[in-house]
């Protein structure tokens, strides 16, 4: 199983770590298109080989995409952060260009690889690759709902003060400060509605910590997050290249489902070795509905602003 990561900077080194600790890959193609940067991270992740016990072998690649040939899947991480104050809607302009170019290098060497998308602004980039690349839809995935799920998790946790370990929620929706969608109402503590423990208020306050989880780290940072992103991602790869059938919210390219089409979007859906193997339609209620519609009409309005 050979996983290509393009992009050896914090979320790309952070999913290397992540894939190669969990010891599925044979082997972990970096690359970055600055020189020698992606080489180094890989040296200095495979210096962990002994100490963290893994076995995937971790190369490095300046720009040269013949490293990434017979990629099974391949990570796109290419592009700039946002800064704070910033939204991840600023950086198309940028950002545009450098996916639509790293998703044609990687398909011509690797015909049959699954893209996991994860460079901001994720949806639109995710809806980019699908319509310039011509591959199958269950082949281009976005990453962020994965991510978001495991922040609403964590601030679930703080608020039930219990661990992380006996929570399970999701949040659906576009991955931006306004447009995730947590499903407060389906999320449980070890199966019981968290409405049984929480009021009303303190649950949209989880809501809106969680909605608002990756503008706050970048605060503190200086630059975005990359640990949990790094993690989310490995958890997409893995479920991929183990064929797991597991379910996670993903940006998947919308044909009806959900009364959605033509975009992008954080849905739920079932991964393993055919990529996004399904859509998976949950029953929402009104209110959970309209924020759907609302969070498409923005990602939308951002998919406006390709040139597609
Ligand atoms: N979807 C998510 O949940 C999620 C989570 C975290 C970060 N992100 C996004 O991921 C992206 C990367 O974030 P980061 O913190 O790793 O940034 P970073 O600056 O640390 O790393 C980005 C890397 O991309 C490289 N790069 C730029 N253009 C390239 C090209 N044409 N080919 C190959 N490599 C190229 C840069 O040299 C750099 O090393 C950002 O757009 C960020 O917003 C998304
Ligand atoms: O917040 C960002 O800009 C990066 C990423 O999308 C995140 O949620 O951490």
């Amino acid at each position: 199983m050979k996983v290509t990561i393009v992009g050896a900077g914090a979320v790309g080194a952070s999913c290397a770590e992540y894939v190669a600790i969990k010891n599925f890959a044979s082997e972990v193609v970096l690359l970055d298109i600055k020189e020698g940067y992606a080489e180094g991270k890989a040296m200095d992740l495979m210096q962990t080989a002994t100490l963290n016990g893994f076995d995937t072998k971790i190369t490095g690649s300046t720009n040269d995409y013949s490293k990434t040939a017979d990629s099974d899947i391949a990570v796109i991480t290419s592009g700039i952060p946002r800064k704070p104050g910033m939204t991840r809607e600023e950086l198309i302009g940028i950002n545009a260009g450098i996916v639509k170019e790293v998703s044609s290098n990687l398909i011509k060497h690797s015909p049959n690889v699954t893209l996991i998308v994860v460079s901001n602004p994720m949806d639109t980039m995710t809806y980019l690759v699908h319509k310039t690349t011509g591959l199958p839809k269950n082949k281009i995935i976005g990453m962020g709902g994965a991510l978001d799920s495991a922040r609403f998790k964590y601030r679930l946790s703080e608020a039930l003060e219990c661990p992380p370990s006996d929570v399970d929620g999701m949040v659906i929706g576009g991955h931006s400060d306004t447009g995730m969608v947590p499903l407060t109402r389906l999320a449980t503590r070890n199966s019981v509605p968290v409405t049984a423990f929480l009021s009303e208020d303190r649950l949209n306050q989880v809501s809106e910590d969680t909605k608002v989880g990756g503008a706050t780290l970048t605060k503190l940072l200086g630059t975005s997050a990359w640990y949990a992103p790094g993690a989310a991602v490995s958890g997409l790869v893995q479920a991929i290249a183990c064929d797991q059938k597991k379910m996670f919210p993903c940006s998947a390219l919308l044909d009806g489902e959900y009364g959605l089409s033509d975009l992008c979007i954080g849905v739920p859906a079932i991964l393993g070795k055919d990529g996004l193997e399904k859509i998976v339609e949950l029953q929402l209620d009104d209110a959970e509905k309209a924020k759907m519609k609302e969070s498409a009409e923005g990602v939308k309005k951002t998919n406006g602003l390709l040139d597609v």
